[in-house]
């Protein structure tokens, strides 16, 4: 589903704020100056405060919401927080896990999405965080424990945040409150060690559902060690279940006293912005501000990186005028923040050519996932960010292999391994399995310095294995400028002449063939084990298929090469969904490929493949 633009109505009655946020625009300050820290909201005088009436803060919903979406208005039929606290199985808490993430719905009002993160749900959840981190880190009682909190822009990350915050608090850790930031940064506040904006925390939490529609919501949890991987969420999960249990209106009224005393404020965004400044000051040789006579125009898509263009480009030197969707706005009234978007990526284009500029970048909603576009409106995005991102590390690590996700294309390997002399290592899909596989591969002796996935994800070596969109970025500005201190050319020339030699397929797409799960075929089974008997099956099918040839090494679904492509046939990380990639030289080769897969499925009643169908038809 899109995500939604519209005016907010709570309890019926129009509320004027996000009429009046979208009038004067949603703007948040960046004085420089010490943290500032405080017990009592809002946060003023502090940096990266919200001014005015945010559209995050319209809509402060109590835990039971129910309403109705009609004709593009959002109503927030909001009941009173005494409501008795409804009961909820562990099954219904193990739900709301998506893989090393938790999701869910956090705002009424969208057709067949009833809630699922309430208040009382989120504070159990962040209380089983505490929990859980108190355990791992042995805690006696001699060190206060901390965890800092963040938050992207959606409309109920403040009600998400007062809730995390009471569950953190209640537990007995500090709360350290960041507003508005993106999760890299909150990974990155569990390894800065600088007391005065007290840090190293010991856990960290992101408030964030990424590209999702404005409803949802959800969590990604940190320690030192990087990102929580899915065993541990299901264990905070199953803690959660059993915490909420003992929830009662009394207990949760509580809470809200004891949370109010222990929250403190930090401005950490200034941290995190200053050492991706320093970073690419230091690269092009100390030089203050390396990116002079660059025009460089962002699109954080109302997400959480409008920084990046007033925090970390202009302080290089670069012009950002024309950069759009800066200010935070939980409806993305003009694009879904992500760089896999179409829309999203044809907005920064036009950005481009409209202003002349040298270069476009666009974030996702919380900055872990980022694209470029060049001057002459190039993308660099999927396999071509892949490629750019591998000739620079090669350039700094000769013969070093590039981890990255199971959908890249054929065209990529031979550029990292024949032309920039690298070794690629194609593994599975999802940002968690590639930096892990990354890890994992230098742990054994394999030397790797880059994890990165088609979706924008991206982590180095250098960097912590952090997952972070900004830092990708960086090293792409680094390149710009120490080009510029040699004195080749301007623009972003020397990036696309990086990826010249690129084999780009004529057509690529995706179609994601659904499972129902409700067919008699399943027999009431789980669709993984019906997935997984589809590409069982598919291997066999195509064994004896002279005109096509399996990948010799694939670590996810069935990957095949035939008539001058590929395709990749896998199960989703999370959804009961067979996702189909398939590229190749000319639409026709494609089609061919397509029908190998449609004769292959067609036995498989419960597999949606209308899509696939009318792929195949369009010869
Ligand atoms: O398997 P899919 O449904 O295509 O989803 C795959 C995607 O899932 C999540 O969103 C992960 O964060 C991504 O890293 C991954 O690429």
């Amino acid at each position: 589903m899109a995500a939604l633009s519209g005016k907010i109505v709570k309890n019926v009655f129009v509320t004027q704020g996000y009429q009046q946020n979208r009038k004067v625009g949603t703007q948040y300050h960046w004085d420089s100056c010490m943290p500032y820290m405080c017990n009592s909201l809002p946060f003023q005088g502090g940096k990266l405060a919200w001014t005015g009436t945010s559209s995050m803060q319209i809509c402060t919903l109590s835990p039971y919401q129910s309403g109705f979406v009609n004709r593009g208005t959002v109503y927030c039929n909001a009941a009173p927080s005494t409501t008795a606290i409804p009961y909820l199985d562990k099954v219904d808490f193990l739900k709301l896990q998506n893989g090393s993430d938790i999701r869910g719905v956090a705002i009424a009002g969208v057709e067949g999405e009833p809630v699922s993160l309430t208040e009382p749900v989120t504070e159990a959840i962040a209380a089983a965080f505490a929990a859980w981190l108190l355990e791992k880190k042995k805690d006696d009682g001699s060190h206060h424990s901390r965890v800092s909190i963040g938050h992207d822009s959606r409309i109920s990350a403040q009600m998400l945040l007062d809730a995390v915050s009471r569950g953190i608090a209640v537990a007995g850790l500090g709360v350290v409150q960041y507003g508005l930031a993106s999760t890299p940064a909150m990974f990155k506040s569990t390894l800065t060690k600088d007391e005065a904006f007290l840090c190293p925390v010991d856990g960290a939490i992101m408030i964030t559902a990424s590209h999702l529609p404005f409803n949802r919501n959800g969590f990604k949890f940190f320690t030192s060690d990087g990102g929580l991987g899915k065993a541990d969420i299901k264990n905070i999960l199953e803690r959660a279940a059993d915490i909420y249990k003992n929830f009662t209106d009394d207990v949760f009224k509580n809470s809200k006293t004891k949370a109010s005393t222990s929250v403190k404020r930090v401005d950490y965004m200034t941290v995190y912005t200053s050492d991706l400044v320093s970073a690419v000051r230091k690269a092009a040789g100390n030089i203050e501000k390396p990116l002079e006579g660059f025009h460089i125009v962002v699109d954080a898509g109302n997400g959480a990186g409008g920084f990046f263009a007033a925090k970390v480009l202009e302080p290089l030197g670069a012009l950002t005028a024309g950069s759009q969707f800066l200010e935070p706005d939980g409806l993305f009234p003009n694009h879904i923040p992500n760089p896999e978007d179409k829309t999203a990526m044809k907005a920064i284009t036009e950005a481009v050519l409209k202003n002349k500029a040298d270069l476009g970048i666009i974030f996702d909603t919380d900055v872990d996932r980022s694209a470029a576009v060049d001057s002459t409106g190039r993308e660099f995005n999927r396999n071509r960010l892949i490629a750019l991102m591998s000739a620079i590390v090669l350039e700094e690590h000769p013969g070093t292999t590039i981890v990255t996700d199971s959908v890249t294309s054929d065209g990529l390997t031979t550029f990292i391994e024949k032309k920039l002399g690298g070794k690629h290592h194609r593994f599975k899909r999802g940002y968690k399995n590639v930096i892990d596989e990354a890890i994992r591969l230098n742990s054994v002796g394999v030397e790797t310095h880059l994890a990165i996935e088609t979706s924008g994800h991206g982590a180095l070596k250098e960097n912590h294995w952090l997952d972070d969109g900004a830092y990708l970025m960086v090293k792409i500005l680094n390149k710009l400028a120490s080009a510029r201190a040699s004195g080749v050319g301007g623009g972003s020339k020397v990036l696309t002449d990086l990826v010249e030699d690129l084999e780009e397929a004529a057509v690529a797409v995706e179609l994601r063939l659904k499972i129902d799960q409700s067919h008699p075929d399943l027999k009431g089974g789980y669709f993984r084990d019906y997935g997984e008997a589809v590409l069982k099956h598919m291997e066999n099918f195509i064994e004896s298929d002279p005109k096509l040839q399996k990948a010799p090494v694939n670590y996810e679904g069935v990957r095949l090469s035939g008539f001058g492509g590929w395709f990749l046939l896998r199960l989703s990380l999370h959804d009961p969904v067979l996702p189909l990639n398939i590229e190749a030289p000319s639409h026709d080769d494609a089609v061919k490929l397509g029908l190998v897969v449609a004769a292959a499925v067609k036995e498989f009643h419960a597999l949606d493949t209308s899509d696939l169908d009318k792929f195949v038809q369009t010869t």
